[in-house]
C-alpha cells in the first residue's frame, strides 16, 4: 500500500496526517471532523419534570452540518457544576452549545457559570443593556428585566437573520470564546440556530447508509467486527440498532464517513459478507404516503391483483352509496382490518377525497381484556394514517347500539370480514347487519381474500401489522381468549422452542387455531 506523506490532506489543514492510498482516506478523517459538545442545563430535567429535546434538535441540526457531536450532558442550574462542565467541553471540543439557564429568575445562572470556567467577570454589555431598555421599557441596571444583559465580559454577540423572513433576529445569541449560549425555550433555540448556522457550518458533510437486515444482533455481530476491522483506518463509524417494532427487519446497520467512497465500500463489504436473503433491498418505510400509487397490477400476482381490484370496486361503490362521514372502517387491529385500512385510504386517495378525520373515520369495539400491543398498534395507526378513531366499550351489539345512538350520521362499517370466517360463509359484500342486531350496511370488500392473501398484500407493501402477528399469533381477540398457534411452534438451531411469524403459517384453514 503506497502511503503519501506529502503535505496535508486537501480536506482537512489541521493536522498533518498520512493518506492511505486506495480509498484516499485520511487515518481517522472521521474523529477529525470539528467537534461539539452539548450542555443541557435545568434541574426540571433532572428531575423528569420537563423533557429535554433541545440535546435532540441540537445533535440533529449539527450532524447534518458536518458536526461531530462528542457528548451531550445535562447538568443542574449549579454555577460550580456549570462552570466546571463548561471548561472541561470548551477544552476537549471545538465548540460548545448549552441551553438553559439565561432567563431572569434566581436559578438561571448559565452565563456566571461560563464566566467562572473562562476566568472573567459578567458586566452590563452596552448593546444588551439598550436592546433590554427597549424592549422591556425599564432602566433599573438591577431589575430582572436587565439581568439578561449582563453577560462575560469578553462575550460576542451574534445576531441572526431569520432565514424566512430576513428580517434580523431582536436578541442575539451570546458566545464567549468557542461556548455558545442558547437560551432553553425550543422554539427560542431553534429560531437562533437557523439564524445562525454558519457559525456551526463545516465544509464537510457526513456520507451515509443503511443496511436493513432481518437477523439478530448475534447474528451479525461476527461479520460487523470484521468490517469495523477492514476499515478501521478509514475514518468509518458503524452502529448497529435493533428494532423490536418492526415487522420486516430485526436490525438497522448505519455506516458513516465523512468520505463517501468508504461508505460505499464498507456497504460492498457487508452486502457480500451478510446472509443475502436477510437483506431488505426494497424496504419501502412510509407505505402510507405513496397514497395508493403502489397498488397496481406489477406489485402483485394475477390472482390477487384480481381480488385487490374487486376490493377497490367495492370500495368505490361505497364512496358513491355513501358521504365519507356515514362511512367507518371496523378497525381493531387485526390482520385483516389491517389490509383493509389501507385498501381504504388508497381508495379515498383515488376519489379525490382528503384524507383528515371527517372524512376518514374508524370504529373499535374496544373489549375488556385488549392486548397492549394491538393496543399501541392501533395508537400508531391513527398517527400514520390520521384517521378519526371512535372507541366504544362493552359487548358489541351494545356498542353498536351506542354508536347508533351518539354518532347517527354513520351508515356504513367496512369490515376485514373473509368468507372463511365464522358464519360470513352467505355474506355479500354489502350486507345489511342480522335483525337482531343494530341496522348498519356491513362492507365486505375483502370477502373472497385468503389467509395467505392478506399476508402477501400487507407484505408486498411493507405494511406496518401489529407485532403479535410476528410473534406466534395468527388471529387476534381478547387477550384472556387468544393463544398463540401451535403449528408455528418450532425449535431453533440452539435447541429452544420459539415461535414462527404468522405470515409461515402453511394451512390458512387453521389461523383460528389460537383463538379459545
Ligand atoms: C360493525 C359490526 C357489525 C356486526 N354485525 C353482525 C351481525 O349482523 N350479525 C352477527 O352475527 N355478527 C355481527 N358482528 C359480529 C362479527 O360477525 C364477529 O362475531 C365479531 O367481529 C368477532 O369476530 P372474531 O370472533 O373473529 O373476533 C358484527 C361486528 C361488527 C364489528
Ligand atoms: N372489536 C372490533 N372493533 C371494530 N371492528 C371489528 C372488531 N372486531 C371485528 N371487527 C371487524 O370485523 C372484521 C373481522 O374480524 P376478525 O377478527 O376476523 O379480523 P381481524 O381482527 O381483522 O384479523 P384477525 O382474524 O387476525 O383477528 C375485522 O377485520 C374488523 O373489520
Ligand atoms: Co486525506
Ligand atoms: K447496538
Ligand atoms: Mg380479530
Amino acid at each position: 500500500m503506497r502511503i503519501i506523506t506529502t503535505g496535508l490532506c486537501e480536506k482537512f489543514t489541521k493536522t498533518k496526517h498520512l493518506c492511505l492510498n486506495r480509498l484516499h482516506t485520511c487515518v481517522n478523517h472521521y474523529n477529525m471532523s470539528r467537534t461539539a459538545g452539548i450542555l443541557i442545563i435545568g434541574d426540571e430535567i433532572l428531575k423528569g419534570q420537563t423533557q429535554d429535546t433541545n440535546s435532540v434538535y441540537l445533535s440533529q441540526s449539527l450532524h447534518k452540518l458536518g458536526v461531530n457531536v462528542r457528548k451531550i450532558s445535562v447538568i443542574g442550574d449549579n454555577v460550580d457544576e456549570i462552570a466546571v462542565e463548561v471548561r472541561k467541553f470548551s477544552s476537549d471540543y471545538d465548540m460548545v452549545l448549552t441551553s438553559g439557564g439565561i432567563g431572569p429568575t434566581h436559578d438561571d445562572v448559565t452565563l456566571e457559570g461560563v464566566a467562572r470556567a473562562c476566568d472573567v467577570t459578567i458586566h452590563p454589555h452596552p448593546t444588551l443593556v439598550e436592546l433590554c431598555e427597549k424592549y422591556f421599557g425599564v432602566k433599573d441596571l438591577n431589575s430582572p428585566q436587565l439581568k439578561l444583559a449582563h453577560v462575560p465580559e469578553t462575550s460576542q454577540l451574534h445576531f441572526g437573520v431569520d432565514p424566512v423572513k430576513k428580517e434580523k433576529l431582536k436578541f442575539p445569541l451570546i458566545a464567549v470564546n468557542n461556548i455558545y449560549v442558547f437560551p432553553g425555550i425550543p422554539v427560542l433555540l431553534q429560531r437562533l440556530f437557523t439564524s445562525l448556522q454558519h457559525l456551526f457550518k463545516t465544509e464537510d458533510k457526513f456520507s451515509t447508509k443503511e443496511i436493513l437486515v432481518n437477523c439478530l444482533e448475534t447474528e451479525i455481530a461476527e461479520v460487523l467486527q470484521n468490517c469495523v476491522d477492514e476499515f478501521k483506518h478509514a475514518g468509518l463509524n458503524i452502529g448497529s440498532y435493533p428494532d423490536w417494532s418492526n415487522n420486516y427487519y430485526k436490525v438497522r446497520i448505519v455506516l458513516e464517513s465523512l468520505n463517501h467512497e468508504v461508505v460505499d465500500a464498507a456497504t460492498q463489504y457487508l452486502h457480500m459478507r451478510l446472509p443475502s436473503d436477510r437483506i431488505l433491498l426494497n424496504y419501502v418505510l412510509d407505505p402510507v404516503s405513496l397514497n395508493g400509487g403502489d397498488i397496481n397490477a406489477t406489485n402483485f400476482q394475477s390472482m390477487l391483483w384480481h381480488k385487490v381490484k374487486s376490493s377497490l370496486e367495492v370500495l368505490e361503490e361505497t364512496l358513491r352509496k355513501y358521504e365519507p362521514h356515514e362511512i367507518c372502517v371496523g378497525f381493531n387491529g387485526g390482520k385483516d382490518c389491517t389490509a383493509l385500512l389501507h385498501l381504504y385510504h388508497a381508495a379515498l386517495c383515488r376519489a379525490g377525497i382528503e384524507i383528515n378525520p371527517t372524512n376518514f373515520k374508524a370504529l373499535y369495539i374496544k373489549d375488556k381484556y385488549p392486548f397492549e400491543e394491538v393496543e399501541q398498534f392501533m395508537e400508531s395507526s391513527v398517527i400514520r394514517y390520521k384517521f378519526h378513531l371512535t372507541t366504544m366499550t362493552g359487548d358489541m351489539k351494545q356498542a353498536l347500539e351506542a354508536l347508533k345512538r351518539d354518532h347517527p350520521s354513520i351508515k356504513a362499517v367496512v369490515m376485514g370480514t373473509r368468507c372463511s370466517d365464522p358464519h360470513s360463509m352467505d355474506l355479500s359484500s354489502f350486507t345489511m347487519t342480522d335483525s337482531d342486531w343494530p341496522r348498519f350496511m356491513r362492507v365486505n370488500p375483502l370477502l373472497h381474500w385468503t389467509y395467505h392473501d392478506v399476508w402477501k398484500f400487507m407484505r408486498k407493501l411493507y405494511l406496518p401489522y401489529c407485532v403479535l402477528y410476528d410473534k406466534g399469533y395468527t388471529s387476534l381477540g381478547s387477550r384472556d381468549k387468544t393463544e398463540r398457534n401451535k403449528k408455528l411452534l418450532t425449535t431453533n438451531i440452539h435447541g429452544s422452542s420459539m415461535y414462527l411469524p404468522a405470515y409461515t403459517l402453511q394451512d390458512g384453514d387453521l389461523e383460528r387455531n389460537g383463538r379459545l
